[in-house]
């Protein structure tokens, strides 16, 4: 397993001996205090090379030992929320050898992922799934399916979304044998808010309610239905310092255990053993963590090293590429700052995802105006809502991949009630690293099929300053515009966002015979296959839709007046800009007389992640892809081409 040369002692000797969780069942509780150690180590050196998700994983290196020398996975299911945190479990999980390969082109994924492995027991990305999955997996068991214990380990973030409150209702009600370890770091991607988390603060802080010995004798009842005799001196141990009895977990049906040092394994292993074989219901183990635990350069981020680019080792010191142009996301930031210092009704929404969404440089120039209101997106989206129909101007920024989660209150709350919320939706289109779970493919799809909603894309950093203010001053009916994660195109930057007329695209240059209309940010891409064509002698029309709901009716028409053919290009799914083009062209009867409709879209597949250049090369919609979809188009022979 180690590279090193033969006469080098490896620094990893434990590691060295562990290729799957059987290997650890051997190991003495020293040794597999060694092995944390290790694995720490390991994760870091790893994460350096790749980049990725750092804290988290370091936060549950001793958890994540504790679960695999104690239960049998793969037959023990232990399931990871969000599965960032993964990285430790798939070093002991048979990938170690791989692990330097994670979020690349054909390597691990970044989360966990059941055709990686069978110790995946269920895939992630997404936040707070992990107890439903957990509840369906005990559940299976209880209707005679071969699978072992079901362990969920969730993060106090993730906690605060709401299917995992539905989870612990519902498995509260079944009693069934199950374990949920609360992964508490008192912290999400920033600083966790809400009363949830001042909730759980207070378990620990507050000084316990019950005389601790009590408490032990108590909880050991709670948990250990058999009478126990030579167990309970161990378990009144182990407990102590535990504040038992009266939580809201209780209330919901778990027995609580805990607060837990969830990084002594002299605590989390006896613990954990006691309730392996004792634990008849639902029981939730309160387990206190730090994020970016052991790596000075993690733990001293105000994020705890969520995320980083390949680092230095020794100094910690990110690796990133310098910068061309201004992000989307800041662009975005900074013309709502500027929409806001003219209107005071403008107000930011986000769900946990402060930085990622440049909401934290809007809540610094207007802190009041500014809500983060936890891993909850159903929330944010009717919150806003709410918000819209008092006259407040809500911009609800939330990922596309995120806002899914938000779809029905989107329908229901939002669009039947006609409420101006505005939906910023950052990451449209595909991400990169994160891979299939985190793409933005299908925002224009679910958003333009609705009645009266006014979906934009910008096609470069300017139109997005234009967006802004255009959803601005759309007050009568809910609107959305789409930008990607990334650097914009470097165009020339306006002064101050001006509305766009509603529904109407702009065309950015003429050509003949065939014109490429594009709705959103592959339209950096496309000009650079006109550039190709123009070489090869071809001058296409260029025109950016900017709508796709009000569509440029004139503009389409005009561009088929014009031309023997059309080819649409989105960074989404069937369903969007697309269908809504083929749908009006279909209805004027355009098609009856001949003409020529192409679209490249997203393809019908969830494109494993590699870079965003790649996985556009895999959906086929890079430049020299559109250029060749265009020769083909004029029928232009490849013999002809070269
Ligand atoms: C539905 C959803 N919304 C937002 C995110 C983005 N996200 C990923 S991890 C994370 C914070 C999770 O915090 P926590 O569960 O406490 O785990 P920790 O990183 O602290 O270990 C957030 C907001 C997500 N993955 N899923
Ligand atoms: C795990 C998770 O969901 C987030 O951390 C996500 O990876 C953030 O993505 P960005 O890097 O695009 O903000
Ligand atoms: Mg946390």
């Amino acid at each position: 397993m180690s590279d090193l040369p033969q006469n080098q002692a490896s620094t990893t000797p434990v590691l060295d001996r562990v290729r799957l969780p059987a290997d650890m069942k051997g190991l003495s509780d020293r040794e597999l205090i060694q092995l944390a150690g290790e694995l720490r180590r390991e994760t870091v050196a790893a994460v350096s090379e790749t980049g990725g998700h750092l804290g988290a994983g370091l936060g549950v290196v001793e958890l994540t030992v504790a679960l695999h020398a104690v239960f049998d996975a793969p037959r023990d299911k232990i399931i990871w929320d969000v599965g960032h945190q993964c990285y430790p479990h798939k070093i002991l999980t048979g990938r170690r050898d791989r692990i330097r390969t994670l979020r690349m082109e054909d390597g691990l994924s970044g989360f966990t992922k059941r055709s990686e492995s069978a110790y995946d027991p269920f895939g992630a990305g997404h936040s707070s799934t992990s107890i439903s999955a957990a509840v369906g997996f005990s559940t299976a068991r209880e209707l005679g399916a071969e699978t072992g214990d079901a362990i969920a380990v969730i993060g106090d973030g993730a906690l605060t979304g709401g299917m995992a409150f539905e989870a612990l209702n519902h498995g509260g009600h079944l009693k069934n044998r199950m374990f949920v370890v609360l992964n508490d770091n008192e912290m999400s991607i920033a600083p966790p808010v809400g009363a949830l988390s001042t909730y759980l603060t207070r378990l620990y802080s507050e000084s316990p309610l019950q005389d601790l010995k009590e408490v032990a004798k108590g909880a050991a009842r709670a948990f250990l239905p058999e009478p126990f005799k030579e167990g309970a001196k161990r378990a009144k141990e182990m407990l102590k310092g535990m504040a038992m009895g009266g939580t809201l977990f209780e209330e919901l049906g778990f027995t609580y255990i805990g607060p837990v040092d969830g990084h002594d394994l002299e605590s989390l292993l006896p613990l954990l053993r006691t309730l392996k074989a004792r634990a008849r219901g639902p029981v939730l183990i309160h387990a206190l963590t730090k994020k970016g635990k052991g790596y000075a350069p993690a733990e001293s981020r105000p994020d705890g090293g969520h995320a980083t680019a390949k680092f230095n080792l020794a100094t910690g010191e990110q690796k990133k590429a310098p910068s061309n142009a201004p992000s989307y996301t800041k662009v975005f930031a900074e013309a709502l700052i500027s929409e806001a210092e003219r209107d005071e009704k403008i107000v930011g929404v986000t769900a946990a995802m402060p930085d990622g969404t440049g909401l934290k440089e809007f809540g610094a120039h207007f802190p009041r105006r500014m809500f983060d209101v936890g891993i909850a997106e159903q929330h944010a989206v009717t919150f806003s809502a709410g918000l819209a129909a008092s006259g407040i101007k809500p911009f609800c920024a939330i990922y596309s991949t995120f806002l899914q989660r938000g779809y029905d209150q989107i329908v229901h709350d939002v669009a039947i009630q006609k409420l101006p919320v505005r939906f910023a939706i950052d990451r449209a289109g595909l991400v990169g690293a994160d891979g299939a779970t985190h793409a933005g493919a299908f925002d224009t799809a679910f958003l333009a099929n609705l009645p009266d909603f006014v979906v934009m894309a910008a096609g470069d950093e300017a139109e997005l300053v234009h967006m802004v203010a255009t959803a601005a001053a759309i007050d009568d009916r809910p609107s959305a515009f789409r930008y990607p994660r990334g650097e914009g195109m470097g165009v020339d930057m306006p002064q101050q966002g001006v509305p766009l007329e509603i529904g109407k695209g702009r065309i950015i240059q003429e050509g003949v015979k065939l014109a490429i209309l594009s709705y959103g940010a592959r339209l950096s891409e496309v000009l650079k296959a006109s550039e190709a064509l123009r070489a090869r002698g071809i001058v296409v029309t260029v025109a950016d839709a900017r709508f796709c709901k009000p569509l440029d009716k004139d503009m389409i028409l005009q561009l088929v007046a014009e031309h023997e053919a059309i080819l649409t290009i989105e960074e989404g799914a069937i369903g969007g800009f697309a269908s809504h083009v083929q749908n009006f062209l279909m209805e004027e009867g355009v098609f009856d007389r001949g003409f020529r409709l192409r679209s490249m879209v997203l393809p019908d597949d969830f494109i494993n992640h590699a870079s965003p250049e790649k996985m556009y090369q895999v959906a086929g919609m890079n430049a020299a892809q559109i250029e060749a979809k265009v020769l083909e188009m004029m029928d232009i022979s490849v013999a002809k081409r070269a």
